[in-house]
Parts: structure tokens; C-alpha cells; sequence
């Protein structure tokens, strides 16, 4: 693991999509599993930007959502599913086909993990991992004590995670499970970013990059991945000895 610090949220975004244009340039066909949020937004406008100014053919690779808030449609702008959307697949025009969603309102969760994890085996694996991380160190929706042997599976929301995920949404939302990749998703992917920016996140950054590795801290397990980045900004690197 990695730790790249770069000196505000713009040239981490920059730096960030940087890495995804590398993969698609090297590999049209690359599979992408990309988180939802404030974290890696911008990225993910400097790389729509730079693919659409260098005409970069990006019909052939394939994008999976980390995570999905159940109960909520996808047609609300608090979705993954929207965010998505709106920031990446729209401005890109990625063939629907090659895009790989969770639908929120699905009357079957357990068969849309099944799906996606039978997809994921197929295709032989995902080359990059885009994650953020949230307050109480979860990655995706694996809240500490999730186990690390998980593919994508569906799960409780911690309290923290209800109450801070209200962000995204208009109005008050109830917030109760969610579905997610797995953190077994997270150690095979070829490559792992995890993105944060903030002095808000400088305690959770310390404890993820030098704290041990613990399932009570989901972000933890980025240590023991082979081929892994945490891009972080300033301030969001405030808490590290360094
Ligand atoms: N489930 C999502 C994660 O996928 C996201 O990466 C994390 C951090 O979000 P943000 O980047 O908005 O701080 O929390 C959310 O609850």
C-alpha cells in the first residue's frame, strides 16, 4: 500500500482520474467498480473532461457500482445509481450494457449480489477499485465487523452511516441496508484507490493507513492489499506521522 498525498481536493481529483484515463488507455476493455460520493466527484468530471477532449473510446470497458442504499429509487439523486449516472455514464455515453448498477428497489437483493458476483467471475475479475470511506472506516457499505471473506452481499446499516448518508438526499430518507461489493472484492481487484479529502476524514486516515488491521475498521484491510493507493489531500493527511 501507498500513500499519495497531493495538496488540495482538485489535484487529488486530477491525480485520481489520471489513473483511470492509464487503465483505459492500456486496457479499452477494463472493468471499473467505482464508489458513489464526495469523494472521488471530482475525479470522475476531470475524467469524463479528458475522455471527452481526447476522444478516448471508452464504449468497450465496463463499470460496476460498489454500493446501493436499498429502498431508494434510482431515480433519486441521493442513489449511487443517479450519482453515477449524472457524473460518469451519461457524459460518457457507456453502452447500458456494460454498465452494472444496483437497483434499489429491488424485491430480490440477495439474487442482484448473486448476479453481479457470477458477473464479476466471468469477466475475470475487476482491474481498479475506486473506494472512499466513510466515518466509521467502511468501505462500500462493509461496516466495521463485516467480514473480509464477503463478495457482494446485503447488509445493516450502522447508525453512523444512516445519519451521515442524509447528505446525499434532499429530504430525510430512511436509511436501513444497503447492498455492497464485498471486501474479498476489494483484496482481488488488480489494483485498489481509496480516495479521501478533509480534515474531516484526518482521523480516520490515520487510523486506516498506520492503525492494525481490523475488521472493526473496514478501511484497515487497504493494508494488506498488494496494489494499493490511498490518495488523500492535505488535509486529510494531517493526522499521519510523517
Ligand atoms: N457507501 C458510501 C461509500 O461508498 C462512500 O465511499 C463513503 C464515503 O462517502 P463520501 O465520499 O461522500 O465521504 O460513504 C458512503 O456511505
Amino acid at each position: 500500500m501507498e500513500v499519495l498525498v497531493f495538496k488540495d481536493y482538485e489535484a487529488l481529483s486530477a491525480a485520481a482520474a489520471n489513473q483511470m484515463l492509464d487503465l483505459i488507455r492500456s486496457d479499452p476493455y477494463a472493468v471499473l467498480c467505482l464508489a458513489s460520493g464526495s469523494s472521488p466527484l471530482r475525479a470522475y468530471q476531470c475524467f469524463a473532461d479528458a475522455v471527452q477532449k481526447e476522444q478516448l473510446d471508452c464504449s468497450k470497458c465496463t463499470i460496476i457500482a460498489l454500493d446501493e442504499w436499498l429502498g431508494v429509487s434510482p431515480e433519486d439523486s441521493g442513489s449511487c445509481h443517479y450519482f453515477l449516472s449524472e457524473n460518469l455514464l451519461n457524459p460518457l455515453n457507456i453502452p447500458t450494457r456494460n454498465v452494472h448498477l444496483f437497483d434499489g428497489l429491488t424485491t430480490d437483493p440477495e439474487a442482484e449480489c448473486e448476479k453481479i458476483n457470477r458477473f464479476i467471475t466471468q469477466i475475470g475479475g475487476i482491474d481498479l477499485m475506486i473506494v472512499g470511506v466513510g466515518m466509521n472506516g467502511h468501505i462500500g457499505f462493509n461496516e466495521p465487523g463485516t467480514p473480509t471473506d464477503n463478495y457482494a452481499h446485503v447488509i445493516d446499516l450502522d447508525e453512523i452511516t444512516r445519519t451521515v448518508g442524509q447528505k446525499y438526499f434532499d429530504k430525510p430518507t430512511l436509511l436501513q441496508k444497503g447492498i455492497t461489493m464485498g471486501l474479498r472484492n476489494l483484496l482481488e481487484a488488480k489494483k485498489a484507490i481509496l480516495m479521501a479529502n478533509g480534515s474531516k476524514k484526518a482521523e480516520i486516515i490515520q487510523k486506516t493507513v498506520e492503525g492494525k488491521v481490523s475488521t472493526e475498521l473496514p478501511s484497515s484491510i487497504m493494508q494488506n492489499h498488494t496494489n494499493a493507493l490511498i490518495m488523500i489531500d492535505e488535509e486529510a493527511a494531517g493526522k499521519l506521522n510523517r
